[in-house]
């Protein structure tokens, strides 16, 4: 790779909050850069952009520009543009501007740029520019402003945001009083935690990173000491897939998993969560079901070492059969959970028991919710993986209340309190583990929220959990890399089969090719 792509792979994964961005903002200046040639670089950096995404000669560019150097990025954009030859008219309510932006003003004025105080002025533009507010935005937004803005999210025409979408709160993303709806937004320097937040999505559109060359050197200078927020990218996750596999091996040598599942009531989820196991390429798979579900089983994955367990009456697991010579221990991971109803509580405690890596999903949670959380995972003596949703979450930790209010925070307490990774299933997954490192997943697709979309997860997680457990790759980005290729999977899979086309059996048709697509 060159220095180039080497800065790139890690600018990319690199997630700040609003206060170490301006700390690492604040670094640059103090070494020497001026503020005014950080901001005409920046803004000429997204002048370029919108040239090659505003057809020249005919388009109005409709500027918004705010008090503070978001707006100030805004009239250098709007000056350039003019340059160019875009007709741009400005809107900007505002009395007091911060200096540089009110120079910024005044010079745009001086070169017959229209400004106006009403929004409806803009009414006519071809596309708008969104320079209010950065990460600067300190409260919520009222009165004219915020009429504006809901007025501007009724119009048609593109948005195309600069930093963020104004209005947004920079580490959470929720939507202070308003915010714009954005079509595009060009994220400054490095990934603010909102666009990794569910409840940032309706207002991002697409979201693309400007790199304006911020010294690596001052990010790790600010970053060192603080628990950190890796945005899960393709090339890691490609490089923590265990490939390639070593020339000389044999199955064992490349992970044995134990997968317990399914319940008469839930056959399907058994399957679905053997099928994830399966393409994630592990050496050896067992899967301890009910024996009623064994032929199902068997005929699906010829392949795997299916164990019928005894059942209940209500047809859940009654206990773990192995096979002669076989005991937990036997096993490099063990994924548990996927259709095995709260039947099978004793299951679930045997298996917490174990000194197996092991990932808890479903059912498993539920019970493990009614068994103590805390409690039991206190005993546990390996790593253990949980993977709620936001239902299961809550039953897990019913004293974190306010998952909606702060995704992060909530998921950064559950991993504190219970010293396991947590992974909260969403739009935008995130993943926690016990020393408050973070890991978010930027891409997904609303095609897998589908019933079984979970369970495949399980299984490739399971999987190369099993595989991991060989070599020396990190817990944590064996699950971050599991997500990633979920996600990835459900998108190939919606590009080709659209959103209502990725049903969880389809799912598991596409992991392959979503590794072989990136090699
Ligand atoms: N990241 C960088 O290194 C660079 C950032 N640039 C741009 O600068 C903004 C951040 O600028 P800042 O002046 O600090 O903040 P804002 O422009 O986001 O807005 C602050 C401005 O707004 C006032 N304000 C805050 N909240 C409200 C409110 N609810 N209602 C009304 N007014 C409000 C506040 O008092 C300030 O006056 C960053 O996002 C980038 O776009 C640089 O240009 C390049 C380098
Ligand atoms: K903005």
């Amino acid at each position: 790779m060159t220095d180039l792509q080497n800065r790139e792979a890690e600018i990319s994964q690199i997630v700040v909050t609003a206060a170490q961005m301006r700390e690492i903002e604040e670094r640059i200046f103090a070494a020497g850069m001026p503020v005014v040639a950080l901001m005409e670089k920046v803004a000429g950096l997204i002048s370029r952009r919108l040239e090659a995404m505003i057809p020249p000669g005919k388009s109005r560019v409709g500027v918004l520009v705010g008090p503070g150097h978001n707006g100030g990025d805004a009239l250098v954009v709007a000056r350039e543009l003019h340059f160019r030859g875009y007709e741009v008219w400005i809107y900007n309510p505002f009395n007091k501007l911060k200096e540089l932006t009110g120079k910024h003003l005044q010079y745009a004025q001086s070169l017959g740029i229209p400004c106006y105080q009403a929004v409806e002025q803009l009414r006519d533009c071809d596309v708008l520019v969104d320079g209010l507010f950065g990460f600067g935005l300190e409260r919520k937004l009222k009165d004219k402003i915020a009429v504006a803005i809901n007025e501007l999210n009724t119009w048609k025409q593109p948005i195309f945001s600069i930093d963020l979408p104004s209005g947004l709160h920079t580490d959470t993303g929720e939507a202070l009083g308003t915010a714009i709806r954005a079509t595009h937004t060009f994220c400054l320097g490095l990934w603010k935690l909102a666009f990794l937040q569910d409840r940032a999505l309706d207002y991002l559109g697409n979201a693309e990173l400007i790199d304006f060359d911020i010294p690596i050197a001052d990010v790790e200078a600010v970053l060192k000491d603080v628990a950190k927020f890796t945005r899960i990218t393709t090339a890691k996750a490609i490089a923590n897939l265990p490939l390639p596999r070593r020339p000389v091996t044999h199955k064992y040598k490349e992970g044995h998993l134990l997968l317990v599942c399914g319940s008469h009531r839930y056959a399907g989820g058994a399957i679905l969560t053997a099928l994830g196991a399966r393409a994630s390429g592990v050496g050896m798979l067992s899967i301890a079901v009910p024996e009623y579900l064994k032929p199902i089983l068997v005929s699906h994955l010829p392949e795997a070492l299916v164990i019928g367990c005894p059942e209940t009456e209500t047809g859940a697991i009654a206990h773990l059969q192995l096979p002669e010579k076989t005991d937990l221990s036997t096993f490099d991971a063990i994924a548990i959970g996927p259709g095995l109803t709260i039947d099978a509580t004793p299951i679930v405690q045997q298996v917490m028991e174990s000194k197996r890596p092991l990932v808890l999903d479903a059912d498993a949670l539920n019970i493990l919710a009614q068994i103590g959380t805390i409690s039991t995972l206190q005993k546990r003596q390996a790593p253990t993986i949980l993977t709620p949703h936001e239902g299961e979450f809550k039953r897990l930790f019913p004293n974190i209340p306010d998952i909606q209010q702060d995704k992060v925070k909530a998921v950064s307490q559950a991993a504190l309190q219970s010293g396991a990774i947590v992974l909260l299933k969403g739009a935008r997954t995130l993943i926690a583990n016990a020393h408050g490192s973070l890991w978010l997943n930027p891409n997904s697709t609303p095609a897998l929220a589908r019933g079984g979309s979970g369970d495949v997860l399980t299984g490739i997680m399971g999987g190369l959990l099993a595989q991991a457990m060989k070599k020396q790759i990190a817990i944590e980005e064996v699950v971050a890399t599991a997500s990633w290729w979920h996600s990835q999977a459900g998108i190939i899979a919606a590009q080709e089969r659209t959103e209502l086309g990725v049903d969880a059996f389809t799912l598991t048709q596409y992991l392959m090719q979503a590794i072989v697509n990136c090699h």
